[in-house]
């Protein structure tokens, strides 16, 4: 966290300078009327119009002092969110896909919003205002001790010492509470992320109990609020009432002063403003001591994210001679991979068969990393998958491609990271008119699930890796332009392409290289189109 403040060294420090210079106007005013009443009535109205402009010059001067402080306020949050928030989403855009799928989106985005929000309020807010208020404190205690009387200063300042010990007994269980609100605030973003997402499902029928499920988390989040909140507010109510045990000292020591003949009136008056102004820095830092303790769980959460970066893996250049999957198991809640074995030679094509939920998917996710595998190994050339980043050498495209909320173009080519030139090569192979109506579209999200998977299927083209994955991608597309997207991809010289499909016509699977038929997680039939037609396997599963 030290790095971000020292990044903002500099408004910062302009902010606590105008912050004490503020103090240092404001501090004046006590003072002045302490002269009022122990001179200026008695040396004449040139006297009294000398301190009245010295006080005019007190309030400009607290106005100029007080706005540049705050302007370097918002310029210090601006500073801190525009640093925290661009590196937290480069932190995670960099987590491997298995370590991502560990929190939900909602989670993500609950982070990134009120766990940053309140790092910038309760810690960084906090630690500057102690600045300002010890500033506050030194302004006030200078013109205590000096300008009004040594004895006064002494009680204030010793009752002040003792309070400081207050916040830390409270520290720990103020800390768990701001913890368990924002951990179930995460919770609550994830589920409204989740049913609005399925706001097609909201209608007469069901809006009943979908509200019901919102009503139950924001029960629960807001009983964790409220909880935290009752906390803090005995922790900040025990902390003024200790403060006001110190004016109470002050108000004691001012009484038998005065009472003795030992000050004036004009002292007793400016002890009185500068009581309330002496204190309130020691409230404003016994409250900062507390949200710096109420947020001291929450920021281990978010700097453990920020600062604990995987060293990068090196990453695969080329492919050039096979993908080789030895034993590989996968356990997936009551689903098992049994002992998966298959040799992919550079440069053919696959086709994965099989009914729904016999493992195809997820052989394709073990390639991609994105499940983990409980045993043996796959291995590209001879090295394994897992100490290697593949992502120069394999694209994969899913039959719901993540489309961006954006044009075709920044879409196709996600945000210009493919060059978008290789468009221009496959253009003449599509229907006529089909790329210059897609070019053309401002909102890929509004496009058909067809043109979706168009967009897809172009997308891995651009990308240009050797090896192909693809998951039913054809799935939504008519049969016209499905025919024209399979002849381009099966005509992509050296590329190697895994692809599951659901078509299962021999036509269709005759522009393999090989077939591969799974069921309930095995590996049931292997080998090229002519050897699987005479398999039972085959005979069953397109029976
Ligand atoms: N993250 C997960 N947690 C628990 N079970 C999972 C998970 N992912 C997949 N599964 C289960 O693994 C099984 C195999 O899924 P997979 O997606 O590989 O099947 P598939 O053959 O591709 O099916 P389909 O043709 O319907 O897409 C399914 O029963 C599925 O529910």
């Amino acid at each position: 966290m030290w790095r971000y403040l020292k990044a903002l060294k500099g408004v910062i420090f302009v902010q606590v300078l105008f912050s004490g210079l503020y103090a240092l106007t404001i501090a004046c005013i006590p003072y002045l009327q302490k002269m009022l009443f122990d001179q200026g009535f008695g040396s004449g109205t040139h006297a009294l119009l000398g301190l009245a402009f010295l006080y005019i010059g007190c309030i400009a001067g607290s106005a100029v002092t007080q706005y540049i402080s705050q302007v370097y306020e918002w310029k210090t949050a601006k500073g801190f969110n525009l640093r925290i928030k661009n590196d937290f989403f480069r932190a995670v855009a960099r987590y491997p896909y298995r370590r991502f799928a560990g929190k939900s989106v909602g989670e993500y985005l609950s982070m990134l919003s009120n766990d940053v929000e309140m790092l910038e309020t309760q810690y960084v807010d906090a630690i500057i205002d102690i600045l300002k208020s010890i500033n506050m404190l030194v302004v006030y205690g200078f013109f205590l001790f000096v300008f009004i009387d040594v004895r006064i200063a002494g009680v204030i300042v010793a009752a002040s010492l003792v309070s400081v010990f207050i916040p830390k007994l409270m520290a720990g269980r103020l800390a768990r509470l701001r913890l368990a609100y924002q951990e179930q605030l995460g919770r609550y973003t994830d589920k409204v992320k989740d049913l609005l997402d399925g706001f097609k499902r909201i209608d007469y029928v069901t809006r009943g109990a979908i509200g019901d499920q919102h009503a139950a988390i924001l029960a629960d989040t807001e009983q964790k609020h409220y909880r935290f909140g009752r906390f803090k507010t005995l922790a900040n109510v025990t902390n003024s009432f200790v403060m006001d045990i110190v004016s109470l000292s002050a108000f004691f020591a001012v009484g038998y002063l005065y009472y003795r003949g030992q000050i004036t009136v004009g002292t007793g008056i400016a002890t009185f403003g500068y009581i309330e102004s002496f204190i309130y820095p020691i409230k404003y830092i016994l409250n900062d001591i507390n949200s710096l303790n109420a947020s001291k769980e929450a920021k281990k959460n978010l700097l453990a994210l920020l600062e604990e970066s995987e060293s990068p893996l090196p990453c695969k250049t080329s492919f050039e001679q096979a993908i080789e999957f030895q034993q590989t198991r996968v356990a997936l809640g009551d689903f098992r991979l049994e002992p998966f074995t298959y040799r992919f030679e550079k440069g053919k094509k696959y086709a994965l068969i099989g009914p729904s939920g016999s493992g195809k998917s997820t052989v394709l996710n073990a390639l991609m990393k994105y499940v983990p595998q409980s045993a043996g190994r796959i291995v590209i050339d001879g090295e394994d998958i897992e100490k290697l980043d593949l992502s120069r050498i394999v694209c994969c495209i899913h039959q719901h491609e993540p489309i961006f909320a954006d044009d075709f173009l920044n879409n196709v080519s996600v945000f210009r990271s493919y060059p978008i030139g290789g468009l221009d090569k496959v253009s003449g192979r599509l229907q006529s008119g089909m790329l210059e109506s897609l070019r053309s579209r401002t909102d890929a999200q509004a496009m058909s699930g067809g043109e979706k998977q168009m967009l897809a299927a172009l997308r891995l083209m651009l990308a240009d890796p050797c090896i192909c994955v693809l998951d039913e991608p054809f799935a939504a597309m008519d049969a016209r332009m499905t025919e024209q997207v399979q002849k381009l991809l099966m005509s992509l010289e050296n590329k190697t392409i895994i692809m599951v499909t659901h078509k299962i016509d021999r036509r269709y699977l005759e522009q393999f290289d090989e077939i591969l038929c799974m069921e309930k997680g095995r590996l049931i039939a292997a080998g090229t189109p002519e050897q699987i037609w005479g398999m039972d396997s085959y005979a069953r599963l397109s029976g």
